[in-house]
């Protein structure tokens, strides 16, 4: 299974993203705010710089959402039963996703605060 080609490798990945799309819906929630946050990127045309924090810091949510799935898919296939060593690890996933959706949010707000404004002018003109 080792030194497969790019190709199968990206196939993997992409089989990866559908299987988290298709089980997790925290997973689709996230996706969905991060087409909304493209929608602004679109309607607000920032600076380049913009783009670049807005599409890292989309990347970091969804990404640490696949670990977080991924790891809590691979403890209930490990271990099923209750425990509350299981529950400390799982309690500190979400709070790594937590974590870094209120990060996405100030990204949010400081977006917000910077075009908002902007856009509003230029529809009453
Ligand atoms: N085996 C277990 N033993 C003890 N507590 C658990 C166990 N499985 C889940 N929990 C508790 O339930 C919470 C939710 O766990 P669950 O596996 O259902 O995640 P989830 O709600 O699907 O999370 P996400 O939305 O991130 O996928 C955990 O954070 C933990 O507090």
């Amino acid at each position: 299974m080792k030194n497969r080609s790019l190709s199968a490798r990206i196939a993997f990945a992409v089989a990866g993203w559908k299987a988290a799309w298709r089980r997790e819906r925290s997973f689709r929630t996230q996706s969905w705010f991060a087409a909304l946050a493209l929608l602004a990127l679109l309607m607000f045309r920032p600076p380049p710089i913009w783009w670049a924090v807005v599409a890292v810091t989309c990347a970091l949510v969804l990404a640490l959402e696949l670990i977080n799935s991924a790891l809590e898919g691979l403890i209930d296939l490990l271990h099923p039963a209750i425990h509350p060593e299981i529950k400390a690890i799982k309690d500190m996933l979400a709070g790594a996703v937590l974590m870094i959706s209120c990060a996405a949010l100030a990204v949010a707000a400081a977006l917000a605060v910077a075009y908002v404004h902007a856009v509003l002018q230029r529809f009453e003109t």
